[in-house]
């Protein structure tokens, strides 16, 4: 019906959209619409009182049947709908613990969210768009509050998205059991310990699960193509992360080359090339058909900043994979909390125990023992026995206050009959001399190698490194001047005195200057023989900080660009 303009009292045009209620002429004030002030929807919902009042034709009792309609068609609809999609599409559920919903969850953001015209919601994290983007960071405006200079991308929020690849289109659902809101936790993943996580489900037409699997594939293959350059270091502080509801947190990091760890170059060759052989064809048949179960541990000792870290950081690099660091001295980590940690790893990784003679790990005493007693440099007998009888091997820092991970725990989440094979585990030692001999087994630890203090020719190549090439890329000296340089400075520092952190330290304090390096050397022996290794380390930036430094962690990303 055309509106009709009518004059309202106070003198302002108003249009009417139907025939007036009562009276011709009487217009009640709820039907009227000013021309250009009103709220369309305070219009709509007082047209709809007005109707709903007794008399005017559509009656409450209406609007009663139509609710009582609609209750009773949603879960016929919805029962077809469910039918519809299990008879007509094959689907796959998967935890978001898991790396490869990880990997899907990063096509998704790279391919779908970031690309797509249509997408109108995102979860937004901040960060350099040349790394690859990482999925556990959710929230992360909230963790990064001065990185606003930044380029932004986006990841599927909980909730679902449709796409295509080539001809055939997928449904991506994330389940929010532990990040989502309340109405989107249904369908959400149990773990074994009937704790909801958050999952991913893929959804496409079809009875058979080959493009599901060829689309996970794909993703794995584009998460290789993307990462080259960088890697993923997870770390765990004993918590679930908040933001991710995942064990692990992640950050992303440039991948630190093999060439940037100055050690002795033999014992170098011969590590990369055991790992090689490890991850190769050849070893997985051997390992299968004799039976082994399928994993290899190194121990690295030697004082703190010789690279222990550092070099497993660049040995996952160099391998492709990621690297997965626990610290056990932080006195967050359980018994419990450690074995769900091994069991959230991939089958290809390296982890890293850091630290393993500092974080008080105990043989438990009386039954609960799971190997044989052994003698070790520290009889446990002599040590002293807390309240909860366990033996601590060292003595933990005042931060381990409130979990301890006993000795039997330990071995059971690294090689326990639950345990997941395929990683290659690294535990890193200041003193192995006070270790259990349990945890250093052939069998659990099959290499041991010592990280030692700077022998001339890493000193040189440290020199050549942190020196020499930002000295010839800004062409001020030349190649030959650097070796001069390079050969003096191996000279002036005594061999086996001084671990590469402290080495690092005074090269970095000469940015680049090599005068400034042959000037103040002979000063810093001096000042370096007093500093203990230990100092040294504090001085230098640790490969994670603790994750409440989360902040700090994005922001120092550059600083181990090497
Ligand atoms: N061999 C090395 N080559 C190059 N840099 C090194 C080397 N060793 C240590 N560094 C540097 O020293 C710092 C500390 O190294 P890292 O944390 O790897 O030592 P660590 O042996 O693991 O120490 P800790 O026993 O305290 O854990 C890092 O910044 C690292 O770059």
């Amino acid at each position: 019906m055309a509106p009709k303009a009518v004059e309202a009292s106070d003198g302002r045009q108003v249009e009417l959209y139907r025939e007036p209620l009562t009276t011709p002429g009487l217009v009640p004030t709820h039907l009227k619409r000013a021309t250009a002030d009103a709220n369309p929807i305070i219009e709509v919902i007082q047209r709809f009182l007005a109707h709903a009042q007794p008399g005017s034709g559509a009656t409450i009792e209406k609007l009663v049947g139509l609710v009582a309609l609609y209750k009773v068609v949603s879960p016929v609809w919805r029962f077809v709908k469910d039918l519809f999609l299990r008879s007509l599409t094959s689907r796959i559920s998967i935890s978001e613990y898991d790396p490869v919903a990880q990997e899907i969850i990063q096509w998704v953001s790279a391919e779908v969210v970031n690309k797509g015209l249509l997408s109108t919601s995102a979860t937004v994290m901040t960060g350099d768009m040349s790394l690859y983007m990482v999925p556990d960071v959710y929230g992360e405006l909230r963790r990064q509050p001065k990185r606003q200079s930044d380029d932004v991308s986006c990841i599927p929020p909980i909730g679902k998205k449709i796409f295509w690849v080539g001809f055939r289109p997928f449904l991506f659902a994330r389940t929010g059991s532990v990040t989502g809101t309340k109405s989107q936790r249904g369908g959400a993943m149990i773990d074994y310990q009937g704790t909801p996580q958050n999952s991913v489900v893929l959804l496409t037409p079809g009875w058979s699960l080959r493009p599901l699997m060829d689309f996970i594939k794909h993703c794995h293959e584009y998460k290789l193509i993307n990462m080259d350059g960088s890697t993923n270091i997870y770390f765990s502080s004993g918590k679930v992360d908040p933001y991710s509801g995942h064990l692990w947190s992640t950050v992303v990091k440039a991948r630190r080359k093999l060439d940037t760890i100055d050690m002795d170059a033999t014992l170098k060759a011969e590590l990369v090339s055991d790992a090689e052989y490890y991850y190769s064809d050849e070893s997985r048949k051997f390992f299968a058909d004799c039976g082994i179960p399928y994993r290899r541990g190194y121990l690295f000792y030697g004082p703190p900043g010789t690279g222990k870290t550092s070099f497993s950081a660049a040995l996952a690099g160099h391998l492709g994979c990621d690297l997965y660091l626990i610290n056990l001295a932080t006195g967050d980590v359980s018994d419990g909390h450690l074995h769900r940690l091994f069991l959230a790893l991939p089958r290809k990784c390296i982890v890293v125990i850091e630290d393993i003679d500092s974080c008080g790990i105990g043989r438990e005493q009386g039954p609960a023992s799971t190997e044989p007693k052994q003698p070790s440099a520290t009889a446990p007998s002599e040590l002293p026995i807390t309240s909860d009888g366990v033996h601590r091997l060292g003595y933990p820092p005042a931060s381990a206050k409130r979990h301890m991970v006993t000795l039997s725990g330990l071995l059971n989440a690294i090689d326990g009959n639950a345990s997941a094979e395929g990683r290659l585990l690294i535990m890193t030692s200041n003193n192995p001399n006070i270790l259990d001999e349990a945890l250093t087994r052939p069998g659990r630890i099959d290499l041991k190698v010592c990280f030692g203090k700077m022998m001339p020719k890493a000193i040189h190549d440290i020199f050549k490194r942190l020196i020499g090439r930002a000295a010839i890329a800004g062409k001020r000296y030349a190649e030959h001047e650097i070796e001069e340089f390079a050969r003096t400075f191996t000279t002036k520092v005594p061999p086996n005195t001084f671990t590469p952190a402290q080495v690092q330290n005074f090269l970095q304090s000469c940015r680049g200057d090599p005068i400034k390096a042959m000037q103040g050397v002979d000063a810093w022996i001096e000042k370096a023989r007093d500093q203990s290794p230990e100092e040294a380390v504090k001085e230098s930036a640790p490969l994670v900080p603790p994750p409440e430094a989360a902040e700090a962690i994005m922001d120092d990303l550059d600083d181990y660009l090497c």
